[in-house]
């Protein structure tokens, strides 16, 4: 793990018979084939949709539609609102069952909706009660706690009773205390990040006595390490037995199943079955080995030749993260940074500023590894290479979302660089190339 998700994570102190979506179907929309298991040993519908190259184009004969989930008509009205026209294939792998209070263990790979999954499924069944929080949600950054709060307020927006709050550290305590002890304003949905929430719990300022729902997003990296792990049991205990519990990651290794299974009772669990399968089909990685001193002049080439419409580079630590933007600005390449090592109001409106294209290139660290979703991201450089292979695979993530074109490329200048980049390749079973000296056609990674 890099020191910076290490600092990030620090400030929050700072039973199953299996089924396979058939490979042929699941080929087709560039889905990975995922082994779906539930409580009852029941076969359910894989489910097959076709993915055109656009965002939302997810067409296929047989495919189940929102409309078949028996959504309620506020919900489903919110739907078509956004755009989504077919639910990608681990929604519909997942929803039937979900929104009727299953436990879910799900890993499905990177931008293909796993956040809807459970917003929709949370937002189906509550039934709000002035004063009482029904809904948690945890997840490991404050961008994507905000983030997932912006989908739920997207999604209710027909469901005017419904109130939904985002709690995490950096600021003001005393806000989200005066909005939980307000029976008009308080929370139905909480989402928020592990420190806060059980600063909240322990001050005894906040009920979870109601919670229905109880949601871990990113769940491998939030129950990863001892301390946020124990932040969450300690929310966990402070909610009732009997409720749903969900989580979700595009990554989960065998030893985080069952850390993540004590959490659970007989849930519905979706597995990527073969790792190779998270590779995202839409993305074309390559890699240039370079020195060191080498990477500013060949950054700048990159974003001069290169035709994107915005571009996320990763960076190991803040002060790089700074230098380098300071350094994009000063050669005319406007840019913005966001990392942990910044005022948390600055934070969140770089976020925002990003996300709504007011600059074209974010340079960040780990914090913007997982889960954030810019839609116009097409290109995600690593300017330092993560020193491990999954983060690898949230990181270029970030392009090719909803099975859109992108493209990857990564700077090798050392021999644990060297490393790493074989064991993404074995790992994941993707060929990453050399950077083609005459470069890429952008008819291949741009979107139409
Ligand atoms: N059925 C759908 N139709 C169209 N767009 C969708 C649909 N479902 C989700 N999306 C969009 O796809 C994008 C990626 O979704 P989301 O962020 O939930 O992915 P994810 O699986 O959580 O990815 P990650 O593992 O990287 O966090 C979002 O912009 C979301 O609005």
């Amino acid at each position: 793990m890099s020191n910076e998700v290490e600092e990030d994570l620090l400030e929050y102190s700072d039973h199953e018979q299996e089924f396979q979506i058939p490979e042929s179907k699941a080929a087709t929309n560039g889905e990975s084939s995922a082994t779906v298991t539930n409580s009852k040993g029941e076969e359910k519908e894989g489910g097959n949709n076709e993915e055109g190259q656009k965002k939302g184009s997810y067409v296929g004969i047989h495919s189940t539609g929102f409309k078949d989930f028996l959504l309620k008509p506020e919900l489903s009205r919110a739907i078509v609102d956004c755009g989504f026209e077919h639910p990608s294939e681990v929604q519909q792998a997942t929803i039937p069952q979900s929104i009727h209070g299953t436990d879910v263990l799900c890993q499905a790979k990177s931008g293909l909706g796993k956040t809807a999954v459970f917003v929709l499924s949370t937002l189906q069944q509550l039934d709000p009660v002035p004063g009482e929080v029904s809904v948690v949600v945890i997840c490991h950054t404050r961008e994507l706690a905000y983030q997932i709060r912006n989908e739920y307020l997207r999604f209710s927006k027909y469901m005017p009773d419904v109130k939904t709050a985002v709690f995490f550290g950096g600021t003001s305590m005393r806000e989200d205390i005066d909005k939980l002890s307000d029976k008009e304003k308080c929370p139905h949905i909480v989402v928020a990040t592990p420190g806060r929430l059980k600063a909240l719990v322990r001050e005894k300022k906040i009920d979870l006595s109601h919670v229905k729902n109880f949601v871990v997003d990113e769940c491998d990296k939030v129950l990863e390490k001892p301390d946020m792990r124990q932040d969450v049991q300690d929310i966990f205990r402070a909610t009732p037995r009997d409720k749903q519990v969900m989580m979700f990651t595009a990554t989960l290794n065998e030893e985080m199943k069952p850390v993540c299974r004590r959490f659970l009772q007989n849930p519905l669990e979706i597995f990527v079955d073969d790792e190779a399968k998270l590779t995202l089909h839409g993305l074309q990685q390559y890699y240039i080995k370079l020195e060191e001193r080498e990477k500013n002049r060949k950054l700048a080439q990159l974003l001069d030749d290169l035709e994107f419409n915005q571009v996320i580079i990763f960076v190991k630590s803040t002060n790089r993260a700074n230098e380098l933007t300071k350094l994009l600005n000063a050669s005319n390449f406007p840019a913005i940074t966001v990392h942990s090592n910044m005022k948390q109001e600055d934070r969140i409106l770089r976020y925002k500023a990003f996300k709504e294209f007011e600059k074209r290139i974010c340079v960040s660290t780990d914090v913007f590894g997982r889960g954030i979703d810019i839609e116009r991201i097409n290109l995600a450089i690593n300017y330092d290479l993560p020193n491990e292979a999954d983060q690898y695979l949230h990181r270029v993530g970030r392009a090719g979302r909803f099975g859109t074109k992108g493209l990857a490329i990564s700077f090798i200048s050392s021999a644990e660089d060297e490393e790493v980049l074989e064991k993404i390749q074995s790992r994941f079973d993707v060929k990453i190339a050399p950077f083609p000296e005459e470069g890429v056609d952008p008819s291949t990674y741009l979107n139409n």
